[in-house]
């Protein structure tokens, strides 16, 4: 729980970062992330686990002093593996700490952001492998191409090696050929497979029966191609990774009656929802600018003002008409509740509710919102975000970076001559390299930066908290390694660079940096293309 009243805190105090890194050391004594798959399994003692639990517990005090929404939901994950493992009561499985190590990595990400003084690289999180059990041909094509998107995989030679590696090591996803190690082997391997992954068919063959496609989903095949080109299977990765996210709920809590709050707390905590309660009902908006709910519970009455009244206050914000608010209230009045919604409430709850039934009124909302949500501000093709919503986020970072006098960068993308890629290949295959670069960037830009597709074959990438000499080393990186990709199409493969113009963000508005990136990305074009210029001021 936060509350407005406390100070904005940037920079994470550097007992946070101590505390981060104390458990990190610990961690790291009691598990040893593998290079690579091939690792034994290991366990956690009772005591080492009671030990992190320990500091974890420590770490999560003080994160909620200090207003550190995203650091806060990751150390409320790590609390509840560790608490979910101490309950089994059993060696764990060498998944299960692999699900550990990564999310402790993720959390301390976080505040390396803060702290330049930890290397970052030791603490990359690991992506789990896909496993590839295709024709040998195929599979080193992809492995390679796979690289590019820094997505790890492990080709698999026959059905003894398949049986080994996915019986005995973490895989994120299976991409197996029907046929794989003899006629119709792909599919029974798949039938023994327990491990509830994505897996993806796919059959060298001309055509494939209906049979064979029944026992595919039958097995809880996600996908099937028939003789896929490696874009394809490219592209079916992606669904791996930008499955729907595991981010907990975000419950902003508005209730003058603080043990209410704490009810409604603890109900949303216990099932992973991150909380944020305001007991001033005149500090709400900048509370709501502050954490971001994804709904709110509205008590109905409270000094200064009623919920329905703030409520309306709310919906005179164009950013907040879509945003759930959910009453909690001893109210029993039926016209009073029905003016309520009237208002601007969604639901009406009457007290004493049950936690069950909150937190599933709650859940049900949130759901929908997401979807709707992203169906507003994502462009179709690519699920990026779209131009609107681009420049929304820009917008907010300036106000953010200019309030905290932090560093922004705003980079503009253009695909090289894409005219030429569509009239040589055509619109569809264009379509496809367009989302083949989207793909790229989400894989290889960090959570915090915000990507949109700024126009046809533009993108837009923000780099909050971010020197010029990053974005533009991060940019090129990422610019270096899609020109290495390989694009298909029937007149044969093809590849495509693209041209990037950076700008710094000096404190004048969003149009400013949005005119400065565009004209730095035109010397790009000038300069032959396939570069990154940043705008000289
Ligand atoms: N396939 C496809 N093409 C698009 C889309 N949006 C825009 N385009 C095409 O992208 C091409 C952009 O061409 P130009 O702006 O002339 O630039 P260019 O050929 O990329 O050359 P430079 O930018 O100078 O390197 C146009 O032919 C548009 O029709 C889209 O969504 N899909």
């Amino acid at each position: 729980m936060m509350n407005t009243q406390q100070t904005v805190v940037n920079v994470l105090p550097q007992r946070i970062t101590y505390e981060v890194r104390d458990l990190l050391s610990r961690w790291r004594e009691f598990y040893a992330p593998p290079n690579n798959v091939d690792v034994e399994k290991t366990s956690l003692t009772t005591h080492e686990l009671d030990e992190l639990i320990d500091k974890v517990h420590d770490l999560f005090r003080e994160v909620k002093e200090v207003d550190a929404v995203d650091l806060l939901d990751k150390v409320i994950k790590v609390q509840l593996q560790l608490h979910s493992f101490q309950q089994m009561n059993r060696n764990l499985k060498y998944e299960e700490l692999v699900s550990l190590d990564y999310d402790i990595n993720i959390l301390t990400k976080i505040v390396l952001r803060h702290d330049d003084k930890l290397d970052p690289a030791q603490y990359i999180p690991q992506k789990h492998p896909i496993l590839l059990a295709l024709n040998s041909e195929l599979a080193e094509k992809l492995a390679e191409q796979l690289v590019f998107f820094d997505v790890y995989s492990k080709i698999i030679t026959d059905k003894q090696d398949f049986i080994a590696h996915s019986h005995q090591f973490i895989h994120s996803a299976i991409i197996i050929d029907i046929d794989f190690d003899g006629e119709g082997q792909g599919l029974a391997l798949m039938k023994s497979h327990q491990a509830n992954v994505p897996k993806i068919f796919i059959t060298h063959k001309e055509s494939v029966s209906i049979e064979s496609r029944l026992s595919a989903c039958h097995v809880g095949g996600s996908g099937f191609y028939v003789r896929p080109t490696v874009a394809q299977l490219l592209r079916s990765v992606e669904q791996f990774y930008s499955s729907p996210s595991l981010k907990p709920y975000k419950v902003l809590i508005m209730d003058d009656s603080h043990s209410q709050a704490l009810f409604c707390e603890h109900a949303l905590n216990r099932v992973g929802m991150v909380t944020y309660i305001v007991t001033e009902p005149l500090t709400i908006l900048d509370a709501m600018e502050l954490f971001e709910p994804e709904i709110i519970i509205m008590d109905m009455y409270m000094p200064g003002c009623t919920g329905t009244e703030l409520a309306s206050v709310i919906r005179q914000q164009v950013a907040y008409l879509r945003l759930p608010i959910l009453f909690l209230s001893g109210e029993g009045n039926k016209d009073i509740q029905l003016n309520a919604m009237k208002l601007g409430g969604d639901d009406f709850l009457t007290k004493p509710v049950a936690p069950k039934h909150l937190v599933s009124i709650v859940q049900t909302r949130c759901e929908r919102g997401r979807v709707l949500n992203d169906l507003i501000i994502r462009d179709s093709l690519t699920g990026l975000f779209n131009h609107t919503h681009i420049l929304d986020k820009l917008k907010q970072a300036c106000r953010h970076a200019k309030e905290h006098n932090e560093d922004l960068c705003f980079a503009m993308v253009d695909i090289d001559l894409f005219k030429k890629v569509n009239d040589s290949y055509g619109h569809t295959v264009g379509d496809k390299v367009i989302s083949t670069l989207s793909l790229f960037l989400k894989q290889r830009l960090r959570g915090s930066h915000s990507i949109g597709r700024y126009g046809g074959e533009e993108f837009a990438v923000v780099f909050p908290n971010t020197e010029e000499d990053e974005a533009l080393f991060v940019m090129n990186e990422i610019r270096e390694a899609f020109n290495q990709l390989e694009h298909s199409s029937e007149q044969g493969e093809f590849k495509v660079s693209f041209s990037c113009g950076i700008c710094r963000f000096t404190g004048e508005n969003e149009e400013h940096i949005i005119e400065q990136a565009d004209e730095a990305l035109y010397k790009a074009k000038h300069r032959g293309r396939n570069n990154i210029q940043c705008f000289q001021f």
